[in-house]
């Protein structure tokens, strides 16, 4: 069965993201598929080994389609091994409020989602982002700018994302206490304790 990616994106690139993931992933352990979350039947989520789910964030939150998609999917979701990630631009922040900020947003996409399954994930991260002109305005383009943030930029890290990767493959392959293969184990990058 394959492992599953899925994303929440307004602009491509939690899209691209998740395509990356898939990538990597699917050169240890093949196959896995990616889609929208607007593409996928939530009626074939038993059909995946591992379900991986990821979301753009705006207002320091999840994208709501995320959210409701998690809530609305949870016990199909939590019958599988699964991973959230984010995709922001804390680095987008001026350099003196980015760590805060980025802390805050870990701390609270974390806090929600626990908060909907009622439980932890198996691993999570937040990643890097990408700005494009004119995508984000009013006040909160007008702060960055004159404290040093930006409203421009592509903060991704690639490696970041491979080495994230690579740790849900070790957590999918870590065999279960009791069982000949499972999923023991956490994978968490970025995002706080
Ligand atoms: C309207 C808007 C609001 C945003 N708000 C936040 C935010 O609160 N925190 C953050 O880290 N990034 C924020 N971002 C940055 C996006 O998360 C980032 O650009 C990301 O790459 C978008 O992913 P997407 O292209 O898949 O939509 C915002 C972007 C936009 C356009």
């Amino acid at each position: 069965m394959p492992i599953l990616i899925l994303y929440a994106s307004e602009h491509g690139t939690t899209a691209e993201i998740a395509e990356r993931l898939s990538s990597r992933i699917a050169s240890q352990l093949p196959p896995t598929e990616v889609h929208a979350l607007s593409d996928i039947d939530p009626t074939t989520l038993p059909n995946y080994t591992a379900i991986i789910l990821g979301s753009a964030i705006h207002g320091a939150a999840w994208l709501p389609k995320a959210t409701n998609f998690l809530t609305a999917n949870k016990n199909a979701l939590l019958q599988k091994p699964l991973f959230v990630f984010s995709v922001g631009a804390p680095d987008a922040m001026p350099k003196l409020l980015r760590g805060w900020w980025k802390r805050m947003e870990e701390r609270k996409i974390k806090e929600k989602v626990e908060k909907v399954l009622g439980t932890k994930v198996k691993g999570e991260a937040l990643f890097g982002g990408k700005l494009d002109e004119g995508e984000v305005g009013g006040c909160v383009s007008c702060c960055c700018g004159m404290f040093g943030g930006r409203t421009v930029g592509d903060f991704r890290k690639w490696e970041e994302v491979e080495a994230w990767a690579d740790e849900v493959v070790g957590v999918l392959k870590k065999p279960a206490e009791g069982e000949g293969e499972g999923v023991e184990g956490e994978s968490q990058r970025g995002l706080a304790d």
